[in-house]
């Protein structure tokens, strides 16, 4: 045995130079000559799926220039590869943060810490995500209209979602897909057997076949992708590429803003400064600043920029110039990585390397086919309402199930171990006597969570990292938790049905490290297992919550405008007022489109005098 800490930092160290290696043939070519004052029409800071959408559209008028700042470098063609997207995490392309530690869940992590990967590339988290495509409930819209968000219900939002959308699924409501936008949209083009067995399981312990994004979400469909050809569509690839030969559009990436710049007498926003090559720059915007930074970003731009929660900026000496809620609120999306079924038939995925080095395989991939065009293993999706949810609304779910073909003994602790911070004890006792077995998983994924974290900067110089308090599990009656086991409890009534029992699939019962004192299966045992090794699915929201001004909790009003600053707006699923019923890429692709058209509204007077 080759221990599999070397093996893993070795392969690590592989990707990560291959992938931050010169390009050959850049698509986005960077002038080295980048003047160091330039001024533009609109600067958007942070090239992710929202930032892509707002700098595409904009340039729609030809007589708008715009400038797209972007900290990352264009991605190297292997993050095209679905199967891989887990190892994204340990390259360049990821901003590389960590939870702070804190008491009451993560107590079996590594450092007592969760990774809270983030996109630091051209086309943002879309380069590194599972490309799951969800589009959320209608609910979850309603709701923000109702709490002071005119513009942003279901039926206003819903057009946008259509608007961007190449929809190629199969079994779909076709009302409720579009065809031609720019973002490709398709079912999973290889299917594991095991996943096959899991949706007729599903089905048999009553929950329908449907499909997610559309009537109806409660019930059990096939993952969606953003997938075009078997491949990652990424944000870039919908919505950059396209327009790169544009006149009026500048993507200069390695540029890092460090800071948005505010006159403190007119309270408006004239540019920003940023550092490229290790040169500082300033860029100067005629109308509008867009920050798109994505949702651990923005607020730490904010706050850098005088804009933030007073005490805090001026504990830390930074000149206040509008004292706002920026960071005080983040809900994320948490789930459980230790749910695993052992097969007794060689129907799902059991062993990542002998996949990874079948040349068949790749040949299958190059025609948009075969098991690499897997989104990391995420198979199948089942939205649930527990008999813990209160909600008034019979259809809102209060869980997300999501079924993998594999579990983190597939690719034998290299990856997905280190994805959760899974430390050696944990991973030798649960899933190192799994390697090479067939194994499938359900991570339950807490859409509606009731407990809220917060974010505050380290000190003022911008290359600091933040801190996230993720404050997970922590709402004083427990309904996270009790959410979390009615779902576990389900998974298992799904695994009882014929369609998974004739592969005898039956749940690991090695008792979690940390919890051997519970008895196996109580929920005291969940409860304890949930404590010691929940991880976050990377959909912070709220860090610049959008809400009316009756809001404490608001950073931005219904148009976008940060509060009390003339000429800056942010946007991205850091406006999001609270969670939603779906993986956030698609809610952030809806908010380009949609502040897009609002920053063209607003400007209505100037377009129309151009025509
Ligand atoms: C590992 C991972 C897996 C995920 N899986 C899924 C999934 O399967 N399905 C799904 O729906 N969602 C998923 N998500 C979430 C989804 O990808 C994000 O919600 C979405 O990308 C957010 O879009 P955004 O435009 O708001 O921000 P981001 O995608 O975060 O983009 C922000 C951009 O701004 C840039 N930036 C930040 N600061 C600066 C600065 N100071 N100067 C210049 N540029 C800056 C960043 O480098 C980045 O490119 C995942 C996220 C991660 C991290």
């Amino acid at each position: 045995h080759v221990h599999y800490d070397y093996v893993g930092d070795f392969v690590h160290y592989l990707l990560k130079s291959v992938m931050s290696s010169p390009k050959i043939n850049p698509l986005y070519p960077q002038s080295e000559r980048i003047v160091e004052k330039s001024t533009h029409d609109f600067i958007v800071v942070g090239a992710g799926p929202t930032g892509s959408v707002i700098a595409n559209r904009l340039t729609e008028i030809p007589n708008w220039s715009v400038l797209l700042l972007e900290s990352g470098e264009e991605a190297h063609i292997i993050s095209d590869v679905p199967f891989l997207c887990g190892a994204m995490e340990f390259t360049d392309y990821n901003w590389g943060y960590k939870s702070e530690p804190q008491q009451g869940f993560c107590r079996g992590c590594t450092g007592g810490r969760m990774e809270l990967p983030s996109g630091n590339v051209l086309g943002g988290s879309s380069i590194i995500n599972y490309m799951i495509y969800v589009r959320g409930n209608r609910v979850d819209y309603d709701r923000w209209a109702a709490k002071g968000n005119p513009g942003w219900s279901f039926d206003e939002v819903f057009p946008y979602f259509l608007k961007f959308e190449d929809a190629h699924i199969s079994r779909s409501d076709e009302e409720y897909h579009h065809k031609g936008g720019f973002l490709t949209v398709s079912d999973v083009p290889y299917r594991t057997k095991a996943a096959k067995a899991y949706v007729k399981a599903a089905q048999e312990a009553g929950h329908a076949y449907t499909d997610y994004n559309g009537a109806q979400q409660l019930g059990v469909s096939y993952v969606q992708g953003t997938l075009r050809d078997g491949g990652r569509c990424s944000s870039e690839k919908a919505f950059l590429r396209p327009i790169r030969n544009r006149r009026n559009v500048k993507i200069q990436t390695g540029s890092r803003v460090e800071k948005i710049l505010i006159d403190p007498q007119t309270k408006r926003a004239y540019g920003v400064k940023y550092s490229r090559r290790g040169r500082i720059h300033y860029a100067f915007a005629r109308k509008e600043v867009i920050v798109t930074a994505g949702p651990l970003n923005s607020p730490q731009l904010l706050m850098l920029s005088g804009i933030g929660p007073q005490e805090h900026l001026q504990d830390l000496d930074i000149p206040v110039i509008q004292n706002l809620p920026v960071g005080i609120t983040m809900y994320d999306h948490a789930t459980y990585p230790g749910i695993v079924f052992r097969l007794n038939d060689s129907i799902s995925f059991n062993d990542l390397a002998t996949s990874l080095s079948n040349p068949s395989f790749y040949l299958e991939y190059m025609g948009g086919k075969g098991p690499i065009t897997s989104l990391g293993g995420v198979e199948v999706m089942t939205y649930i309402r527990t008999n813990v949810s209160m909600d008034p609304e019979p259809s809102y779910p209060d869980m997300e199930l999501f079924m993998i073909g594999g579990s983190i003994n597939t690719d034998f602790g290299v990856i997905y171990r280190k994805i959760f911070n899974i430390p050696s004890e944990i991973y030798d006792k649960i899933w190192r006597p799994l390697e090479g077995q067939y194994v499938y998983s359900v991570l339950p994924m807490l859409v509606h969570p009731k407990s809220k974290g917060y974010i505050k900067l380290k000190s003022k110089n911008p290359y600091d990292a933040p801190k996230f308090f993720a404050n997970y599990l922590s709402d004083p009656d427990n309904i996270d938790v009790k959410t979390f086991i009615a779902a576990i409890r389900e998974v298992q009534k799904i695994n009882a049905n014929p369609a998974m029992q004739k592969y005898g699939s039956t749940l690991v019962d090695t008792p979690l490290p940390g919890c051997e004192n519970e008895m196996f299966n109580t929920d005291r045992y969940w409860e304890c297992c949930l404590r010691t090794l929940i991880g976050s699915l990377y959909h912070q929201v709220a860090t610049c919550k959008m809400g009316p001004k009756s809001d404490p909790e608001a950073v931005v009003d219904p148009r976008l405008k940060v509060y009390g600053i003339k000429g800056l707006r942010v946007a991205g699923i850091s406006v999001i007022p609270h969670p939603v019923t779906a993986h956030t890429v698609g809610p952030a692709y809806m908010i380009g489109e949609k502040a897009a058209d609002i920053i063209k509204e607003d400007w209505k007077h100037e377009i129309r005098i151009m025509n």
